[in-house]
């Protein structure tokens, strides 16, 4: 197929365009480079740098695509919750303007990146497609929003649009010959990669957000998911695309571990202390949250391949120590 994919210069996004490449897709990437990184982009493809909201409709109309794959957008909930417009105008507005581009171009299939955030607080675990929205924060709000969007466009427009619920992507795509893809932002808020910047003596020690919470041990709670694991949903979901339809995947491991017990797999994976600073919540956390992923393995045959923590976390390590040589 002949293929879009919205921020590609990221972590997910690069990883996802990586497998497409090697399934012999053909891809081109706009990503504007806002949080991205042009060395992330995988040989192979053609790169457009630019914003989905300024350039889809041009790279759109200069081709012949079948399917978007769309990863474009602000991922950081604390900085969503002090600057709500750039996250409704960016996450929002430039789905709004990709799906006009798309209409206007005939291309009717859509993967979209959505979160397990949009759950909330949620009583249910572990989390399934059916569970109510209830987002905590802009950002998820913003996810929910396009997940409650495209259902209206697939029935008036005949669009093919899948939303891909990530629990929480962490881990890198490892490739013996330089071709990796591993999480590198900048700067970092996602827990795994801080930790193991601790450990690597990187930063000095790991602020740990919240110790009194409803929780075993008073830390959150999170289901960690291998970047290739969640890239390989991306293929079956794309494969399975049907016009008129929009589908819904929640995408995890079934498996909750709370932040001290990250913090140790840490320090047992790489064999370096963490020292942690216990400070105060971050502003609209969630508690605790697990997905069911029974939908996608029965409707997709997806099945994860290294669901361990352990190895989500070695994997992210020697994505690291790679790039640190
Ligand atoms: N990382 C996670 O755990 C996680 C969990 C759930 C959902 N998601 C979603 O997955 C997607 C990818 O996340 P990621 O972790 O790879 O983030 P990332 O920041 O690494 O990638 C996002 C990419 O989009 C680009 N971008 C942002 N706005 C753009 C715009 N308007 N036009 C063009 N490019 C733009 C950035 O430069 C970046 O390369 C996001 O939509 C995110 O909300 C991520
Ligand atoms: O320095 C840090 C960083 C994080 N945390 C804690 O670690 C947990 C996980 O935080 P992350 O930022 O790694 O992940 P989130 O669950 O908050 O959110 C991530 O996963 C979600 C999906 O579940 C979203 O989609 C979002 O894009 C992405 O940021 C939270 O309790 C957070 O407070 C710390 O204690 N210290």
């Amino acid at each position: 197929m002949k293929l879009l994919v919205t921020g590609g210069a990221g972590y997910i996004g690069s990883t996802v365009t990586t497998l497409l490449v090697e399934a012999g897709h053909e891809v081109t990437v706009l990503d504007d480079l806002s949080s991205g990184h042009e060395s992330a982009v995988p040989d192979g493809t053609t790169f457009v740098k630019g914003r989905v909201q300024d350039a889809a409709d041009d790279v759109l109309g200069a081709g012949d695509f079948d399917a978007v794959l769309h990863f474009a957008g602000f991922i950081e909930v604390a900085e969503s919750v002090t600057q709500p417009d750039r996250y409704w105008e960016n996450n929002v507005g430039g789905t709004l303007r990709l799906l006009d581009a798309m209409h206007r171009h005939g291309v009717g299939r859509l993967i979209f990146s959505s979160t397990g955030t949009v759950h909330g607080n949620t009583d249910q675990h572990p989390i399934t497609e059916t569970a109510g929205l209830a987002p905590l924060n802009p950002y998820a709000a913003t996810k929910a929003a396009v997940d409650l969007m495209l259902p209206g466009y697939c029935a008036a427009w005949g669009l093919a649009a899948t939303s891909l619920r990530y629990f929480n992507a962490a881990g890198a795509l490892l490739r013996p010959d330089g071709r990796s893809c591993g999480e590198q932002h900048d700067p970092e808020s996602h827990l795994i990669p801080i930790v193991l910047q601790v450990a690597a003596g990187e930063r000095d020690t790991l602020a740990l957000y919240g110790d009194d919470y409803d929780t075993p041990d008073g830390t959150c709670v999170r289901d960690y998911i291998h970047v290739a694991d969640l890239a390989s949903a991306h293929l079956l979901a794309l494969a399975a695309l049907q016009p008129g339809e929009h589908r819904i995947y929640n995408l995890g491991n079934g498996a909750g571990y709370s932040n001290l017990e990250v913090i140790q797999a840490v320090r047992d994976v790489t064999g370096h202390p963490v020292p942690v600073v216990r400070s105060a919540r971050r502003p609209g956390d969630i508690v605790a949250q697990v997905a069911s992923s029974a939908k996608a393995i029965a409707e997709l045959g997806w099945q994860p391949q290294r669901p361990a923590l352990r190895d989500i976390i070695g994997d992210a390590w020697a994505f690291g120590q790679d790039r640190s040589r």
